[in-house]
């Protein structure tokens, strides 16, 4: 079915989607340059065809600065969706209420612009899960829009009947593909400039010594000629190295252009380079330079996807589902008003969320009744969705260390009409200590921000080794903190997700494993994401646990999103079957709330330090009984009879 849209709303998503000359010129060696300045989908898995621009795009250049500007009229305002735990949140609605008067005024000033059709994207397909136990969750999860699919499909077909004429679209090809091709031109003219600047002696490239001026260059079109010319080298070395040059020679000059092309500091240069084959790793600090998408969740509790995106294409925003893979999502390419201060948005229909940020609540998969803490919460992207999934059942134990922090959680909470949550403010290695016997626990760890470098450049050059370190060692405790707030009898649950927004081995694999040899009563599963690469099983010396190929990491240049990292744990007993004694792990911590290894002997010490403070459902029962009755009367002069024992649950 051909879409029928506006012209503004095509046009736009054509500037958005075609290349132009970026702020840096492309570095990436590999052939498919052009390809990559081509609309990226927001996910591997769903490669939607550029249809007339309209496919999720990757901005570059000047769609970089339109994306750019329509960020900017989010980042102006948002604190959602601040992963990192470095970056302090600011209250949305403190700085969005002196904004609001104008805002209203643009969005009126929106109705006269062209109003666009939804499309038939946002059929959506169900969202596709792995595993057996995961399909089960899944299907749950996605019927949370309060009506059935088949109801919703129905209607949303209803909105799409009208769309029937295909030569816009055809249109808008032809022109995709010219823009396409002068951009390749283009890039292709450039590079052939910079081949003139390159010391090439029979198509050698030869690798300047240590005293060559051009070491202290700090011309950026000679580091990176360097580069590509190194690259080209590394790609085929036996055929194009130098006499006796070694790889760690070609691979200790490439580094250092880096730092000095990228701005990267050299100890996060080289932890970042070696993820990644060489061509590819270029590929990664190149999309670490372009704007993210701006994306949002739509808030289920308040109303369905297909409804906020047709409020906001009346108001004159430029948007389109995010993906098959979310049935909330919604990607916004451009829109005349600020996309955190419309009245959709004040009236809690979304959240400003990134597109990565969805993927540990969908690898959760709440189910309704279920109590669930998210122990480093603030300020509230993901629990507000596990609200949403428990549709505002159960209880969402929102926690974070920073007080600060917790306000931005708080109002995000009111604001999307949550009302099952506990907002709660303890360091998370406290926990189970605090109270435990979770369904199932989120851990969205503090970490490094080594994903979010687009949309944070400091984080390129105020990381040291120590701070890894650190990291490393919370994400540690913490995990363990989370695995052992789970009740592994729970019924519906027994699961933790552990996530970070940063692409470091140290703060995601490491830690995972970590886990696994610390805590054997738990297993990992699978995320039950259908897309994203697999986790790392060997990396340089270290060897992980084989099921460590469960996790997923999500990459800026391959997935459009944020670089991420999601892990699932289904944990399996209460019991931690006791350790050899003989067993001294180089990496181990010290646990910051050490419980026992086996529960049956544990010392009295261990006890106290750690008491099983677990929910108790009559305990509970009999609490919020009295509290309603207590409202009751305080708000409605009703006195409630008190309850017979009888009448009570055994
Ligand atoms: C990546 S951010 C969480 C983002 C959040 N999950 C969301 O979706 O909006 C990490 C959070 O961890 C919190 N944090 C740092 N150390 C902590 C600790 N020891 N215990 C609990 N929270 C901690 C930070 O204050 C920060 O808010």
């Amino acid at each position: 079915m051909a879409g029928r849209q506006s012209t503004t709303k095509k046009v736009s998503k054509q500037q958005a989607n075609a290349s132009s000359s970026p702020k840096k010129a492309n570095v990436s060696n590999n052939t498919n340059s052009s390809a990559k300045r081509k609309a990226a989908p927001l996910s591997d898995s769903t490669p939607k065809r550029a249809k007339g621009g309209k496919a999720a795009s990757k901005p570059t250049g000047k769609a970089g600065a339109k994306a750019g500007k329509a960020s900017a009229n989010a980042d102006s305002s948002e604190s959602e969706d601040d992963e990192s735990w470095a970056y302090g949140a600011v209250s949305q609605s403190d700085s969005e209420g002196e904004d609001m008067e104008d805002d209203f005024v643009s969005a009126e000033e929106g109705s006269d612009i062209e109003v666009g059709q939804l499309d038939d994207d946002f059929l959506g397909d169900e969202f596709a899960e792995s595993d057996e136990e995961a399909k089960g969750e899944g299907a749950d999860m996605f019927a949370s829009g309060g009506e059935s699919e088949d109801e919703e499909e129905e209607e949303e077909e209803d909105i799409f009947a009208s769309n029937s004429e295909d030569s816009d679209d055809d249109d808008m090809e032809a022109k995709s593909r010219k823009l396409d091709e002068a951009a390749k031109a283009q890039a292709e003219a450039a590079e052939a400039e910079l081949q003139t600047n390159m010391a090439l002696e029979d198509d050698k490239f030869v690798l300047p010594g240590d005293d060559h001026e051009s070491l202290q260059s700090t011309d950026l079109q000679v580091v990176l000629a360097r580069i590509q010319e190194i690259v080209r080298v590394l790609n085929n070395f036996r055929d194009l190295r130098e006499g006796n040059r070694s790889r760690s020679d070609y691979i200790s000059q490439l580094l250092k252009d880096l730092c000095l092309y990228y701005g990267y500091n050299e100890y996060l240069m080289e932890k970042l380079f070696y993820i990644f084959p060489v061509s590819e790793a270029i590929e990664f600090f190149e999309a670490n330079e372009v704007p993210r998408p701006v994306t949002i969740r739509t808030n289920t509790l308040k109303t369905r996807r297909r409804e906020l995106a047709q409020a906001l294409i009346n108001r004159g925003v430029n948007l389109d589902p995010i993906g098959k893979w979310s049935k909330v999502g919604l990607q916004v390419f451009d829109s005349p008003v600020p996309i955190g201060a419309t009245p959709e948005y004040l009236a809690g229909h979304y959240m400003l969320q990134a597109a990565s940020s969805f993927l540990p609540v969908m690898a959760l998969a709440p189910q309704e009744h279920e109590r669930v803490l998210d122990m480093a919460s603030a300020p509230g992207g993901k629990s507000t969705y596990i609200a949403a999934l428990l549709k505002n059942t159960g209880m969402v134990f929102a926690n974070d260390a920073n007080k600060d922090r917790t306000k931005a959680l708080v109002a995000n909470i009111h604001r999307l009409g949550v009302k099952n949550a506990v907002v709660c403010n303890y360091d998370g290695r406290e926990f189970p200590g605090v109270i435990g016997g979770f369904d199932r626990v989120l851990l969205d760890a503090p970490c490094s921000g080594t994903g979010v470098i687009s949309k944070d450049a400091s984080v390129k050059t105020n990381k040291s080794e120590q701070d890894f370190q650190m990291l490393s060692q919370l994400q540690k405790q913490l995990v363990l903190s989370a695995i052992d707030s789970v009740d592994a009898g729970s019924a519906t649950g027994g699961y933790i997700v552990y996530s970070t927004c940063s692409v470091v081995v140290e703060e995601n694999e490491d830690v995972v494993n970590y886990a696994l040899r610390k805590r054997p009563n738990v297993k990992l599963v699978s995320t039950g994401l259908d897309f994203g690469k697999e986790g790392f099983t060997r990396y340089r010396e270290k060897t992980f646990h084989p099921t460590l190929s469960l996790t997923r990491r999500y990459y800026p240049h391959m997935h459009n999103m944020d670089g991420f990292y999601v892990a699932k744990f289904k944990k399996l007993s209460n019991k931690i079957p006791a350790k050899k004694e003989t067993e001294a792990d180089a990496d181990d911590v010290e646990e910051f709330t050490p419980i026992s290894e086996d529960s049956d002997k544990s010392s009295d010490k261990a006890k106290a330090k750690a008491p099983k403070v677990t929910f108790n459902a009559d305990e509970d029962e009999g609490l919020i009984r009295a509290s309603r009755a207590k409202l009751l009367q305080t708000q409605k002069g009703i006195k409630l009879r008190p309850k017979k024992s009888s009448e009570s649950k055994p």
